[in-house]
């Protein structure tokens, strides 16, 4: 049935040009809210991402007792009572997995009680990777439909520490149980056989918590003991990588192309598109390296470039996992094939990642192939002139607009006003570079 919903088109023929620069980084800003709250004293964050995935989990922070005030453009504070309180009404975490998986594993040490939801999508992911642990530390949950999907109510309190040793690489698991571990009594330790993202470890740090980290032969440990306080601290947010990938991607697919991303935070557990791209020959040079609020960042830039496919490292997966869309609309113009093996994990994103692509890239025109675990694109003339429907998932939608900025046809998406919850300027930074989006 066709749909009376607002759609956006990206059309081709238009080279994009400029320097632009990157919102903030989402995992770190949601972190800077979750830990604000439960850290005593003031945290000013300044370049908070203000999606709407951030801004749920500001509520929530509010709703659990802290003060969170707008102080400007992502300019934030945010003033903990050093631990959380129960809130009055359900925390609603809309289509936030971070949000609501980090939220869970803070909440749990308390003696309180919370609901958690979330949007349609939120309401399909799997919650049970962080419940069942956060069950085993002492909390309980009720589960008022499907044990493990939400909605779920929470009853958190006296908790143990647990070793858990991770079977995926999550850094949204490794965070719960790190997080649920300072109200923990005993030294709760997770290891990680990939390492994930290590923003929790690197925040935890800086709001006064000890955290141990060492490599042996199954891994690396984090230690983390249990009763540490959390002291507010100030929280600057280098730019998203994640984000920062799209404006890029159409520097390097549409013709005559030369595009500056500044500020992208360059933390080695995110970088694994860029130097995937950078394999495929994409002429991509960072420039301007420096150290911002604790993490390494450079000004990246991406000039059009005939690019060839590569077998992507699956030991490489972590370090990118929410960029392989866009790293796929990409791959559909290079030449040969890209191999995306070991990514399970996108299948319980937003979407499932891995069916959306193949689907959306075949109305497109692109030959792709469907694995359990991954996919392959063989790159060729990008026809577009399609729809492409995208399960209201953010990053479905703005991989297919870029791709449609340098098919032969526009591309058109559906929901795009998901595309805020990771990138409210997303639309005016791709027209201001002088794509066309609309
Ligand atoms: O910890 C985080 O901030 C995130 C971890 C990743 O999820 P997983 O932990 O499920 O891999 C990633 O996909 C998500 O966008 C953000
Ligand atoms: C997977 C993502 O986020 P989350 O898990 O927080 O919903 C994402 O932003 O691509």
């Amino acid at each position: 049935m066709a749909s009376n919903a607002p759609h956006l088109t990206a059309r081709p023929g238009h080279p994009l040009k400029g320097t632009v620069r990157a919102p903030g980084d989402k995992s770190i800003s949601h972190r800077s809210m979750i830990l604000g709250a439960m850290a005593s004293g003031v945290t000013e964050v300044e370049g908070l991402l203000e999606g709407d995935d951030v801004l749920a989990t500001a509520r929530a922070a509010e709703a659990f007792g802290a003060t969170v005030e707008k102080l400007g453009g992502g300019r934030w504070r945010v003033t903990g009572r050093g631990g959380f309180q129960t809130p009055t009404g359900v925390i609603d975490c809309g289509n936030a997995g971070t949000g609501v998986r980090l939220l869970m594993g803070a909440a749990a040490g308390y003696p309180i009680s919370a609901t958690f939801d979330g949007d349609a999508s939120l309401r399909s992911r799997p919650m049970g990777r962080v419940t069942d642990h956060l069950t085993r530390m002492g909390a309980s949950f009720d589960w008022s439909g499907k044990p493990g999907l939400l909605p779920a109510t929470l009853t958190g309190g006296m908790l143990s520490a647990i070793d858990h040793v991770q079977t995926v690489a999550s850094a949204q698991v490794k965070s719960a149980i790190l997080l649920a571990g300072l109200n923990a009594e005993g030294t709760t330790s997770v290891t990680e056989p990939e390492k994930s993202r290590d923003h929790t470890e690197r925040m935890l740090r800086a709001f006064g918590a000890a955290v141990d980290v060492q490599e042996d032969g199954e891994g690396w440990i984090i230690r983390l003991k249990g009763g540490q306080p959390l002291t507010g601290t100030a929280v600057s947010v280098p730019g998203d990588p994640s984000s920062a990938a799209f404006p890029l991607a159409a520097g390097l697919i549409v013709p005559g192309s030369e595009v500056t991303v500044e500020g992208v935070m360059l933390n080695p557990l995110r970088t694994g598109l860029f130097d995937t791209w950078i394999e495929m020959g994409a002429d991509l040079t960072i420039a301007n390296r420096r150290v911002s609020g604790g993490e390494d960042v450079g000004d990246i830039t991406a000039r059009h470039s005939a690019l060839k496919g590569v077998v992507v490292p699956e030991s490489r997966a972590a370090s990118m996992i929410d960029e392989y869309p866009i790293l796929a609309a990409t791959a559909a113009f290079a030449s040969g094939e890209t191999v995306m093996r070991g990514v399970g994990e996108m299948r319980v994103k937003e979407s499932d990642r891995i069916r959306l692509m193949v689907d959306g890239l075949r109305v497109c025109g692109v030959a792709v192939e469907e694995e359990p675990d991954g996919f392959i694109v063989t790159g060729g003339p990008v026809p577009g002139g399609a729809t492409v429907h995208t399960a209201h998932d953010h990053r479905i939608a703005m991989s297919h607009l870029v791709l449609g900025l340098a098919a032969e046809q526009p591309v058109t998406v559906d929901e795009p006003e998901m595309i805020a919850t990771s990138f409210p300027g997303f639309v005016e930074m791709m027209n201001g570079l002088g794509g066309e989006v609309g």
